[in-house]
C-alpha cells in the first residue's frame, strides 16, 4: 500500500496582465505549497476503483480517475489500482485540491505501475486535466507566467498561514469572463514582482460578487496581512508563528472554517515519494 499527500497550493500573488484572443488570460502568479491537504492511498488491483465518491462529482469525472485513465491510455498500461481518497480541502476554493489529487495520482501510479515516465511527461499529461496540475507534479514553488504554463523556480519565505474558507463557491470561468475583472497589470520581472506589494487582481471582483468574502477578509486583516488565493473563495493570513495563526483560528467566525499550515517551497508529495 502506498500513501501519498496531495497538498494545497496558495497563489501568494496573482496579477492579470492581459487577455488572449482565445479568452484565456495571461497571468503572473507565485505558487507555494502548504503542508496540509488531501491524502491518497494506492493498492495494486486488476480494476481501477476510487472510494469514497465526492458529493456532486460523478466518479468517472473525478480528476483522480481521469488522471489514471489518461496515464493508462498514454502508456497502454492495462493494470488497475484501488485508490482511496481522504478529502480535506474544500472543492473549488482556489486551493487547487482537484489538480493536486490529479498530480498525486499521476506520480503515484507512475510508481505503482513501474512506468518510469519522467516528471516532464507527467506534467504535460496533467496539463490536459487542468492549468494547475503541472506545478503540483514538479513540486517546486514557482513563479508562473503566460497562461500559467511558463515556470521559474522561486524561493519565497515559508511562513505560517491561516487559510479560511468562506464556504461560498466561486466559479473560475465566471470571474474570468466578468467585464469588471482588471486585466491590465504590467508585466514585471520576478525580482520586481517579489519586491513590490503582493496582490490578487481577482480579489476586488470576488469581494463585490460575494460579500461574505469581503466580510471574512476584513476580519482576517485584523490579525495579519491577508489575501485571496486563485479565483477564491479561500483567503489566507500570513503569520510569523504557528501559535499566532492558531490564536486567530480559534476565533474564526461560525459560518467559516479554516486550517493552519506551513508554507513549503518543496511539495510534501516529493518528500513522501523519496521516502517510499
Ligand atoms: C487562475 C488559477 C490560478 O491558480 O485559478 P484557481 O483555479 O487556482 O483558483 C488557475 O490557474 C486556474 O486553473 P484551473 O482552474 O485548472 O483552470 P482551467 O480549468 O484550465 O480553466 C478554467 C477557466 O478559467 C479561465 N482561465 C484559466 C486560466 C487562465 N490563464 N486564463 C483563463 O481565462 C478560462 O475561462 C477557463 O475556462
Ligand atoms: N478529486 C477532486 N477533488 C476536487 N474537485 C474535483 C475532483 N475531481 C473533480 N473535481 C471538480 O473540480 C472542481 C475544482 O476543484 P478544485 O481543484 O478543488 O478547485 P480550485 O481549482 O478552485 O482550487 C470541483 O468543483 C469539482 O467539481
Amino acid at each position: 500500500m502506498m500513501r501519498l499527500p496531495a497538498p494545497a497550493k496558495l497563489n501568494l500573488f496573482l496579477y492579470i496582465t492581459g487577455r488572449r484572443d482565445d479568452g484565456y488570460h495571461n497571468l503572473q502568479t507565485l505558487f507555494q505549497f502548504v503542508d496540509f491537504g488531501d491524502e491518497l492511498r494506492f493498492e495494486a488491483a486488476d480494476e481501477l476503483t476510487l472510494s469514497p465518491a465526492l458529493p456532486g462529482v460523478a466518479t468517472e469525472n473525478n480528476l483522480i480517475i481521469r488522471a489514471a485513465r489518461l496515464l493508462q491510455s498514454h502508456t497502454g498500461c492495462t493494470r488497475g489500482a484501488r485508490i482511496h481518497l481522504t478529502k480535506r480541502l474544500p472543492m473549488g476554493g482556489g486551493l487547487g485540491g482537484g489538480s493536486s489529487d490529479a498530480a498525486t495520482t499521476l506520480v503515484g501510479l507512475n510508481r505503482l505501475w513501474q512506468l518510469d515516465l519522467p516528471a516532464e511527461e507527467l506534467a504535460a499529461l496533467g496539463l490536459q486535466l487542468g492549468a494547475d496540475v503541472p506545478v503540483f507534479v514538479h513540486g517546486r514553488a514557482a513563479f508562473a507566467e503566460g497562461v500559467g504554463d511558463i515556470f521559474t523556480e522561486a524561493h519565497p519565505p515559508e511562513p505560517w498561514y491561516l487559510v479560511v474558507n468562506p464556504g461560498v463557491e466561486v466559479s473560475t470561468p465566471a470571474i474570468f469572463t466578468d467585464p469588471d475583472l482588471p486585466r491590465n497589470s504590467p508585466v514585471l520581472s520576478l525580482q520586481q514582482r517579489l519586491s513590490s506589494p503582493w496582490q490578487n487582481d481577482c480579489e476586488g471582483l470576488v469581494k463585490k460578487r460575494h460579500p461574505e468574502v469581503a466580510k471574512l477578509l476584513s476580519w482576517l486583516l485584523e490579525y495579519a496581512p491577508s489575501r485571496m488565493t486563485g479565483t477564491g473563495a479561500c483567503i489566507f493570513g500570513t503569520f510569523d508563528s504557528r501559535e499566532a495563526a492558531e490564536t486567530a483560528l480559534r476565533n474564526v467566525p461560525d459560518d467559516a472554517s479554516g486550517f493552519v499550515a506551513r508554507g513549503c517551497n518543496h511539495s510534501p508529495l516529493l518528500a513522501a515519494l523519496k521516502a517510499l
